[in-house]
């Protein structure tokens, strides 16, 4: 369904001197720098895919959507949609894709978001029928059917993506770009939009590119993600394997021991030095396969209130991917 071969998009701006006579000789000889939002990124996604698209800050993720999405071009490579090239702006391709940019609003501040659906099925060329049975599925699977006559300028953020996406999904696109449409939200709405997303992606196989700060969505929805760093690829495949074949092949042992006098404030393993936090929980990041040797280290070397066994979090796994990309 997606196909990227090779994109760059390469950002040349302004470097203005500072203050007045900065902007005065700025007139006269001008100096620019470039930026590589995107390098040579490649990558096929096949039709129904959840993909996560991860990155730190600046590392191209809104660059590459908004390439895919046709809103900017490319400066060189290629990127086909469903076949159709983005940067074409087709109106076939319009009907066929939907960008939700969780950091900008698409609908009408000032109005319910009612009327700006109505406008959208005007724009997309929705029949009635069509349009009519489309709101009512999502606006019900969104459990908005109370706000669809507020403003939109009044409506909680949670509410506010919830019509977002109900926008983005009216003309039933076959690919979805989502950037960040979990952020700032509470634990509970981001649940919601999760679970949404989830159910909406197994009914209609549409095609999904999600970007999120928020591990929790990538866990819960993705599969495979495509981690960049600097406009480069660094990472494409499970997640799974992105965390069992990560350099961090390690686990986390968490424990309390019932005395704290028998043990030392800082404890020493084989594998590994932990010290005692003010809870009295002492916490060792050891190898895999030296795990069970270690939980047996610490049950000889005194009686434990508690002991737990943890995977490493995605976040630290992936920071480590990109200070050693
Ligand atoms: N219009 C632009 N003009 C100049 N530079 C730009 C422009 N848009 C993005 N950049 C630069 O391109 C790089 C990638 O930005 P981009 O917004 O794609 O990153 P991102 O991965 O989406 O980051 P974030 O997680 O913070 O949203 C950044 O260094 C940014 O400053």
């Amino acid at each position: 369904m997606i196909e990227v071969r090779n994109l760059t998009r390469i950002f040349r701006t302004y470097k203005k001197q500072p203050g007045f006579w900065g902007g005065v000789k700025g007139l006269f000889k001008r100096e620019f720098e470039e930026t590589a939002a995107a390098k040579d990124i490649s990558f096929d996604i096949a039709e129904g895919e959840f993909v996560g698209f991860l990155g730190p800050n600046g590392a191209g993720k809104t660059t590459t959507l908004k390439m895919l999405a046709g809103l900017i071009y490319p400066t060189s490579g290629t990127a086909r949609v469903a076949g159709f090239e983005p940067k074409k702006r087709e109106n076939a391709y319009r009907r066929l894709f939907a960008l939700v940019l969780g950091q900008k609003n698409q609908l009408w501040w000032d109005l319910p978001a009612i009327e700006s659906f109505l406008l959208l099925r005007h724009i997309y060329g929705i029949s009635e029928a069509q349009y009519k049975e489309t709101l009512a599925e999502l606006v019900s699977l969104l459990g908005v059917e109370a706000k669809l006559n507020v403003m939109v300028r009044e409506l909680s953020l949670g509410e506010r993506m919830k019509m977002e996406l109900i926008a983005a999904l009216l003309h039933r696109p076959r690919v979805l770009f989502l950037d960040e449409p979990t952020i700032g939200l509470d634990v509970i709405s981001q649940k919601a939009v999760r679970n949404f997303l989830r159910a909406y992606n197994r009914k209609y196989r549409v095609t999904i590119l999600l970007t999120s700060h928020y591990m929790a969505d990538i866990q819960e929805l993705c599969e495979r993600v495509i981690v960049i760093n600097k406009g480069k690829k660094i990472y494409d495949g499970s997640l799974d394997r992105l965390e069992a074949g990560s350099g961090t092949r390690k686990k986390i042992i968490k424990f309390i021991p019932q005395d704290p006098a028998a043990f030392p404030v800082t404890w020493t393993s084989q594998h590994g030095t932990a010290t005692r936090s003010d809870e009295g929980q002492f916490t060792l990041s050891v190898p895999t396969d030296a795990v069970i040797a270690v939980s047996q280290e610490i049950l000889t070397a005194g009686p434990v209130a508690d002991i737990t066994i943890e995977d490493i979090p995605l976040e630290d796994v992936i920071a480590e991917l990109f200070a050693t990309a």
